[in-house]
């Protein structure tokens, strides 16, 4: 048996150079109920719950003309299992995944439904009538009102609830708003108030999102993933919890984490919905109010580490591998430092792994920087920097640049080292600390008498960039800054943790204390501020602008392993898409109305660097990488059903 998803009815479709790989979905033998299979012209009969069933041979689909049948549904590439990219948009589907929706089931589920914007030739079509009130409206219009519903809540975790239950009721018109809203939408389903949804998870909690994988599931991790309901999946954002944000340890409640940024995967980077699987891995939790917590919803007990913690994810690792085959995207979210690097270096060379906090990050701040060589001119060589925070963000982060400036100019990279000084909780990283620091930190260990204070770092390293990666808020004081002013004429400062509240200083403190002068980022968005009469731009250095993109291009290519290489290119690929009416404006980065283009540009160069590398599967290459990427993205428009 098969079961023939409604993107199997559209023919090919394409742009010059990129055909849309249509596939049929091949039901798991273990739990398909096996009295239903879909094709509607061979007869269909309802059942209890209002789905149509219909009944259909595998053999008589494969002999299609229109249809591919893949061998296995861990094929990877470009899939369009429900007909959601933009080059399927204007054709009419079936609602169906396992089986065709109907009536009052229609309307519950969040893939098909379209409420008021049911047609009236629809509403008899798929027994709709009488569900509705009698108005139809477009999706402009339910667009329009949900903005104004939104709007109506003052209290950002209000918005944030609003939207989950749009992503859960109507998840197109969730992606519709997104996308059109997605300067104003960002900070709601993202940082900073995914970070106050996650503290508060347990407590507003109502339908579970993602896939939560704890000690309760050890051997039995394949079966968990066989529970969820979508087989071609392409991306999984996992946690662990232990990191979230700057805030720490939230455990099980770090869930808001991968479903954010799955959200993202799909609103900036057009990978379908249906491709993302959000996962929590719950060893437990060391935060004492959780434990308390009566609303908590995660395992009751202090984490598990050691033995017991790497054999849980060895076990994920090694089902997600056997489930969905070695080209699903596997990024890293949020993991402690003394878990990322060592999953990271391990599971490196066996899956198509990326940390987002130390390799996205990395990747969008090296991008900043080059953009922001044009305020202060030179090249990265001729800039010394230093980080507050030596984590995975700040060694992420330093790393990437010493191996851009060594590809730059030639030098080893131990020599381009030289220039990049971190601070971390102890004080100023040198070398008579080496033997005691974490591993990730050696390298930075340069020689220098021991410091204990930011300030005193910055008056002796004399940075031209100070960038905050500690996770603790207002650690950029007004001497820091000023210090920096006093030394650089437009010293950059990058404020990168989040959430708004660990963010080591404000747009408004880092341009006056600077007296205007400040090249200026952060991790969370501010608003613009006026100083003496002008007006300064914010750019919001995250890696949101990165992974959606990076993890595109990784699809569409097939790519199998990620290379340093992709990172750089990725960065180049932002940076260049800075123009003149930015800069005027002090920016770095460029706004956010435009991701979905910047994206499919870090996507293609992303791919044509996996390409060049070896590393892509998806053969042959694209001849229009980026106009491939803008064709394969997921369009929220409603689809005609038939
Ligand atoms: N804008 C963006 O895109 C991103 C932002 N981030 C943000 O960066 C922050 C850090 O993340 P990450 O690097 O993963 O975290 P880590 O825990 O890996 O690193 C934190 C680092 O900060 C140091 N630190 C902590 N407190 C202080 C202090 N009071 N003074 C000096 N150093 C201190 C720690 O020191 P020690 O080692 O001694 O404990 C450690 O080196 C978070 O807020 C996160 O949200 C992260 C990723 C992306
Ligand atoms: C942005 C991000 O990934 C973080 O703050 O952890
Ligand atoms: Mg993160």
């Amino acid at each position: 048996m098969i079961s023939l998803s409604a993107s199997s009815f559209l023919n090919k479709t394409g742009v010059p150079g990129c055909s849309t790989h249509l596939s049929l979905r091949q039901p798991r033998a273990r739990s398909s109920p096996a009295f239903f299979r879909v094709l509607s012209t061979l007869g269909s009969s309802r059942d209890p719950n209002g789905s149509v069933l219909i009944e259909t041979s595998s053999s008589s689909l494969e002999t299609s003309a229109d249809i591919v049948v893949p061998k296995s549904t861990v094929s990877g590439g470009v899939q369009d299992v429900y007909g959601e990219d933009a080059a399927t948009e204007d054709m009419p589907i079936t609602p169906w995944s396992l089986s065709v929706a109907s009536g009052y089931t229609l309307l519950r589920d969040p893939h098909h439904n379209k409420g008021l914007a049911f047609s009236h030739r629809e509403r008899d079509a798929h027994y709709l009538r009488g569900l509705l009130p009698p108005t139809v409206i477009s999706q402009d219009l339910q667009v329009k009102k949900m903005m104004h519903t939104l709007r109506q809540y003052q209290v950002p975790l209000q918005r944030y609830m609003c939207m989950m239950d749009l992503q859960e009721t109507n998840e197109r018109l969730f992606y519709k708003l997104l996308i059109d809203h997605v300067e104003e939408l960002l900070p709601v389903v993202y940082t900073p108030t995914v970070g106050e949804a996650c503290q508060k998870y347990g407590s507003i909690f109502l339908r579970p999102q993602g896939l939560f994988i704890s000690l309760k599931e050890k051997g039995k991790i394949l079966e968990v993933l066989r529970n969820w309901p979508e087989k071609n999946i392409q991306v999984i954002v996992v946690t662990d919890g232990e990191r979230i944000l700057g805030l720490g340890d939230l455990g099980c409640q770090g869930m808001g984490i991968p479903v954010g940024k799955l959200s993202l995967y799909t609103a900036l980077g057009g990978v379908r919905p249906s491709a993302c699987l959000p996962v929590t891995i719950d060893v437990g939790t060391n935060n004492e109010k959780l434990l308390n917590d009566e609303f908590y919803i995660g395992l009751r007990q202090r984490r598990a580490t050691g033995e017991e913690y790497s054999e849980l994810m060895h076990e994920f690792m090694t089902a997600v591998k056997q489930n969905y085959g070695e080209k699903v995207v596997i990024q890293f979210e949020d993991f402690a430092n003394h878990n990322a690097f060592d999953l990271l270096a391990k599971y490196g060379a066996t899956h198509l792994v990326f940390n987002d906090d130390i390799q996205g990050t990395a990747s969008v701040v090296l991008a900043g920087l080059i953009a922001a060589l044009r305020f202060v001119g030179g090249s990265l060589s001729n800039h010394r920097f230093l980080f507050l925070g030596a984590g995975e963000a700040g060694t992420g982060i330093a790393e990437l640049i010493a191996l851009e400036i060594s590809k730059k100019t030639q030098i080893p990279l131990e020599e381009a080292r030289k220039n990049i000084w971190l601070v971390d909780s102890k004080g100023l990283i040198v070398s008579s600390r080496k033997e005691s620091i974490q591993h990730f930190k050696k390298p930075w260990a340069h020689d220098h008498e021991p410091i204990k204070d930011l300030v005193d770092a910055v008056k002796a390293i004399k940075p031209t960039v100070l960038i905050g990666t500690s996770g603790v808020g207002q650690t950029f004081t007004q001497e820091v800054v000023e210090t920096m002013a006093k030394l650089n004429e437009k010293p950059i400062i990058l404020a990168l943790s989040n959430p708004t509240s660990q963010s080591e200083c404000t747009a408004e403190e880092a341009y006056r204390w600077s007296e205007g002068r400040a090249i200026f980022a952060s991790g969370s968005p501010f608003a613009a501020v006026e100083y003496e009469g002008k007006t300064f731009v914010p750019g919001q250095a995250n890696n949101a602008y990165i992974f959606p993109g990076f993890g595109l291009g990784l699809i569409m290519s097939g790519t199998i392993r990620v290379h340093d290489d992709m990172l750089l290119a990725a960065s180049e690929a932002l940076a260049e898409q800075l123009m003149e009416e930015h800069y005027e404006k002090g920016m770095i980065f460029p706004p956010f109305r435009n991701i979905r283009k910047i994206s499919a540009r870090i996507a293609a160069r992303v791919a044509a660097k996996a390409y060049e590398l070896g590393l892509a599967t998806r053969l042959p290459q694209p001849k229009e990488l980026e106009q491939c990427a803008e064709s394969s993205m997921y369009s929220p428009s409603y689809r005609s059903y038939r």
